[in-house]
């Protein structure tokens, strides 16, 4: 690796969603030799730091936030323990409050000699890029979601089409290449906004302010996501550089301090003992889940189809989603030692190595809330997804996937939804099937997969799509730099 005398400064919003696929993609750059400043609050930098591998020379570095001062509870710096839409409003809200600490920050760095390559923030930090080009740097913002679902989310935002019609279904004004979306795929802060709201205000207010940057990397695919990506290069005339997938590597360092609730190798062993293409993954992310009621139809919905599964679970909606998972209480009586006698289940608590997982050619499909990270871990291994999307851009994830991709069929959607057994026995039969629909899904996940595996190959004489991207993202910072020196 040749070591280049340049900086970039990364800083991602203060939720684990969106600091985890930040360190990935810092991590990535780093080993193409650039110097990485990995930007938050201090209990965020704190925790950070576990999940740095001992060999990385990413410099963490904090930047003052106290939340009392914002209305907040002490100690609050992070969407992981918000438990309501109004505290993460406030959280957001506080988040502004950043910015003369960021333009100290660089006004640090380039006072004490970095040569400052580029910014890359948030997309809920928008406002750094003026800051940033206070010092005539070159400013992206970096998304870890697809083209697609943020084009849509943008979008609703942008126009709340939904205020404007008594129909269920609606276009978006600006993204008719999305086809309808149906009310069921709005969240309910979204439901309910009507441009003068507080999470109307502070979201329209960011969301226009992404124009101001030089760049939008997204953690997708051209391949696979190129009408999420067209919207946004038209909508805001900035070049969008798919980037993807950047991927957390086995290595589970990444997962943010989430302690595994089993070893990858009794995993794998246990994926071993079962034949090819057997096997339904089950989780919801790195910090969903789903009701009480929802949790008992799908157990039930599993003893039925009597498909070998994996299931990753945390307590449900209404209890501490860190506490024990008290089987006897939020599984039918029975239901877990049944899977464990039959040798039939594996019931993960807390969190599985999701990516060893995927890889195991016994795991035949994935049930998944479609967070972004999981489709792509999913699809470069060729599973196809039975959707079952919770919130934010989630629903129209699952959207691009059944109605575009066609590697997807959806089972549920959110958290309030009536969901009865017999159904997801149905979706599950649909998808592990080994002829029909169940077949084609699985063909069209493999060649997704040759998709997504051509677009990082980086040969001497083959460039994929995303390692092009990346260059031409990096070119671009030090055109600009050039420019200015
Ligand atoms: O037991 C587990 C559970 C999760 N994971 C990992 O955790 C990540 C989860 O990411 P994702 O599937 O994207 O889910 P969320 O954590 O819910 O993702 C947030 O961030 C995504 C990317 O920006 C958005 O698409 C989602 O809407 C948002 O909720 C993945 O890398 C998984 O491999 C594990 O390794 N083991």
């Amino acid at each position: 690796m040749e070591e280049k005398n340049q900086n970039i400064v990364m800083f991602p919003f203060m939720a684990q969603g969106h600091t985890i696929p930040f360190l990935t993609l810092a991590l990535k750059i780093e080993k193409m030799g650039y110097k990485i400043t990995f930007v938050n609050t201090p209990l965020n930098i704190k925790n950070l730091k576990k999940s740095l591998p001992p060999s990385s020379t990413i410099r963490l570095v904090e930047i003052p936030f106290d939340s009392s001062k914002h209305g907040l509870p002490p100690g609050l710096e992070n969407t992981d323990t918000v438990t309501t839409y109004d505290l993460m409003l406030d959280l957001f809200e506080a988040s502004l409050s950043l910015k003369p600490y960021f333009r100290n920050l660089l006004s640090d760095l380039i006072s004490g000699g970095a040569s400052l390559l580029c910014v890359i923030t948030d997309m809920f930090f928008a406002w750094t890029a003026d800051v940033t080009h206070e010092f005539g740097v070159f400013h992206a913002i970096f998304s870890g979601c697809s083209g697609f679902g943020l084009g849509c989310y943008y979008s609703l935002w942008m126009n709340l089409p939904h205020r404007k019609t008594e129909s269920l279904e609606f276009s978006l004004p600006d993204f008719h290449e999305a086809g309808k979306i149906h009310v069921t795929q709005l969240m309910d802060i979204m439901l309910k906004a009507d441009g003068t709201d507080r999470w109307s205000r502070f979201l329209i207010y960011n969301l226009s302010l992404w124009v101001r940057s030089d760049a939008i990397l997204l953690n997708t695919v051209e391949e696979i996501d190129g009408i999420g990506l067209s919207y946004f290069r038209i909508k805001l005339g900035l070049p969008v550089w798919p980037i993807g997938p950047v991927l957390r590597s086995v290595d589970n360092r990444s997962r943010g301090g989430k302690v595994p609730g089993i070893s990858p190798e009794l995993c794998i062993k246990w994926l071993d003992s079962k034949p090819l293409n057997s096997v339904l993954y089950i989780s919801f992310g790195s910090q969903s889940t789903i009701s009480a009621s929802q949790m008992m139809q799908l157990a039930k919905a599993l003893e039925m189809s009597g498909n070998n599964f994996i299931w990753v679970v945390r307590p449900p909606l209404g209890f501490d989603i860190n506490a024990e998972f008290e089987a006897e209480e939020w599984l039918p009586e029975g239901f877990a030692k049944r899977a464990e006698e039959q040798n039939r289940g594996l019931i993960v608590t807390k969190w599985a190595p999701q990516v060893e997982i995927l890889s195991h050619k016994s795991v035949a499909a994935f049930l998944s809330h479609c967070g972004w990270n999981s489709v792509l871990e999913s699809l470069s291994c060729g599973v196809p997804l039975i959707g079952w999307p919770f919130y934010a851009e989630q629903f129209y994830n699952a959207k691009l996937l059944v109605e575009e991709v066609g590697v997807c069929v959806e089972v549920a959607r959110g958290t309030h939804f009536e969901v009865r057994r017999e159904d997801i026995v149905h979706k599950i039969e649909m998808v592990m099937r080994v002829d029909g629909k169940a077949k084609q899904m699985r063909e069209k996940a493999c060649e997704v997969e040759t998709m997504i595996g051509d677009a990082i190959r980086d040969e001497e004489d083959y460039k994929g799509s995303s390692v092009k991207s990346m260059e031409e993202f990096l070119n671009a910072a030090l055109l600009t730099k050039e420019s200015k020196t």
